[in-house]
């Protein structure tokens, strides 16, 4: 395939549209009461409580209270260095933390290993993707599907029962692939993909385990701009299905276009959060995070262009590679033209740290 994807994705798991408009017309308030950094949601499908994490003397992540919202998409932002990742990588068992205790739908997740918070309903994605690249696209997928409850017990005992499960771990993952349109590249290598459709793949492969909590570390970042509305409209429909999703983001503009609430993050702090019109009207956020281009519209073509326009006449703004887009240049550029933590050619694996 081309990046040049922008049809809406059809429904995941086949889930009838109508089913999907309920999650996408509750216009109930999220917050159970007053908004602001900590507050209580209605239907909160995570909650975090005291979760510490420190380097050395650093304190990357020190949130008291954090509920995130069901059936809705949360964004996260904050400046670099914030504690975004980390937080993400405790929650999901990549880290584990000094302190603290959080609960994913009423299971403590405290201590429990990332491949078992999967096969529970709650997946992330990560900045710099970790899809297997000398695994073809199938075989990645089929990764993804081989972490599903029970199956090493149904392979164990009963074979016929395997390979009716083997067929149908296919059958979806074809679906999957077809919904992301990387059907034409099953058999291609991972490595052989750009950029975007590698963030594709990961998150089609996420979706293996039919989850309730798709976590997703700046799928943005990387991505030209003719896949990045592709990649809002593949973030949109997985709350249309019913999903929970919390994504990192830098760009406040993309958060605009598809966060229902925002969590700020600074200094491993959550500082502020609300609905996306609340937290952009708040001057300190806006002066802290949003930067300079915070006035254009990076969720439609024009916007896109506009500041694809005014990056051209700015000497200062990192000329980006194919895949890297102008979302990746401008975040570039409002970190004063360095090359981010974690971007190609820094040398910096966060997630392998
Ligand atoms: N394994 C590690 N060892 C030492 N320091 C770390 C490690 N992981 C993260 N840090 C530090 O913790 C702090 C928070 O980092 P983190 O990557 O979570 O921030 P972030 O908000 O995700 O930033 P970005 O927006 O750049 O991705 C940073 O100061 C970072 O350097």
């Amino acid at each position: 395939m081309t990046d040049n994807n922008t049809a809406v994705p059809a429904p995941v798991s086949g889930a009838p549209e109508h089913a999907a408009s309920e999650f996408m017309t509750d216009t109930r308030p999220i917050a159970a009461g007053d908004t602001g950094p900590g507050c209580k949601k209605r239907d909160p499908i995570l909650i975090a409580k005291n979760v510490t994490r420190t380097f050395g003397g650093l304190k990357a992540v020190d949130v008291e209270y954090l509920e995130v919202p069901r059936h809705k998409i949360t964004a996260l932002i904050g400046p670099n260095g914030a504690g975004k990742t980390t937080l993400f990588n405790l929650l999901t068992g990549f880290d584990v933390p000094q302190s603290g205790e959080w609960k994913f739908d009423d299971h403590s997740l405290a201590g429990v290993p990332s491949h078992k918070v999967a096969r529970m309903g709650m997946v992330r994605t990560f900045q710099l993707t970790k899809v297997m690249g000398k695994l073809t696209v199938m075989e990645n997928m089929r990764l993804g599907g081989d972490s599903q409850p029970g199956e090493r017990l149904s392979k164990a005992l009963f074979k016929g029962m395997w390979s009716s499960r083997e067929k149908e771990i296919t059958r979806q993952a074809d679906g999957l692939l077809e919904k992301f349109k990387l059907d034409t590249k099953k058999d291609d290598y991972a490595a052989s993909l750009s950029g975007g459709q590698r963030k594709l793949l990961e998150m089609a492969r996420a979706l293996m385990v039919r989850p309730k909590l798709v976590m997703l570390d700046e799928p943005m970042a990387g991505v030209n701009p003719a896949l990045t509305q592709s990649l809002l409209d593949h973030v949109k429909n997985l709350k249309a299905e019913g999903m929970t999703v919390l994504f990192v983001e830098h760009d406040m503009q993309m958060v605009r276009h598809i966060a229902d609430w925002v969590v700020v993050m600074a200094e491993g702090k959550i500082v502020a959060e609300g609905p996306p019109q609340d937290v952009m009207k708040d001057q300190a956020v806006i002066d802290a995070y949003l930067g300079a281009h915070h006035d254009v519209d990076l969720g439609d073509a024009e916007g896109i262009e506009a500041l694809e326009e005014q990056l051209s006449h700015d000497q200062e703004s990192v000329v980006g590679t194919e895949d890297e887009g102008v979302i990746g240049r401008h975040i570039t550029e409002l970190d004063g033209g360095t090359e981010r933590p974690g971007e190609p050619g820094s040398g910096d694996s966060k997630e392998q740290r």
